[in-house]
């Protein structure tokens, strides 16, 4: 799973740079995302960045997210965020736990979410 992503004045740290609240955050939304290809409902336990170099306002970057390991209800996910002159400014570790319906439906799920709880368990 991949994005390209140009943070922006509205995304500034540092002059000229991107905060790392906003790269985080890219990143474990990327990592949502995953979780379609995934086919599983999970949340955000732990993230981790590695922020490698500043990362410029206005450059695309490219991240790239996939699953690299699963072990019960634990999903580590891992991602690089990447420039168009290849440098890799950041990377990112996640682990997401696998919940149910339940976790979401007292704050008022999504009929999106309500859905893939929907399907046979073989098509999730
Ligand atoms: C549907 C689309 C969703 C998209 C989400 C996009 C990303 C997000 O923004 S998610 C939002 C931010 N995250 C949250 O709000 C999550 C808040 N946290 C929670 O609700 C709970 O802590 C929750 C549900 C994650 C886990 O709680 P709970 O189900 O009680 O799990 P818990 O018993 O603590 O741990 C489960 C297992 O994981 C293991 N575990 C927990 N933390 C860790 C850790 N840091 N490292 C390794 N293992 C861990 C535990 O040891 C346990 O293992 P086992 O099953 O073998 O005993």
């Amino acid at each position: 799973m991949a994005t390209d992503v140009a943070f922006d004045a509205r995304h500034r740290g540092a002059p000229g740079l991107a905060h790392g609240g906003a790269i985080s955050a890219a990143c474990d939304d990327l990592f949502g995302f995953v979780l379609y290809l995934v086919q599983e409902i999970a949340v955000t336990r732990t993230l981790t960045v590695n922020y490698l170099a500043p990362v410029p306002l206005g450059q695309p970057h490219r991240i790239t997210a996939r699953l690299q390991r699963r072990q019960g209800r634990r999903l580590h996910l891992e991602a690089t965020g990447t420039g168009h002159d290849d440098v890799t400014r950041f990377t990112a570790e996640a682990l997401f736990l696998v919940v149910d319906r339940e976790h979401f439906t007292p704050h008022g799920a999504d009929a999106d979410v309500l859905a893939m709880f929907n399907r046979p368990p073989e098509h999730r």
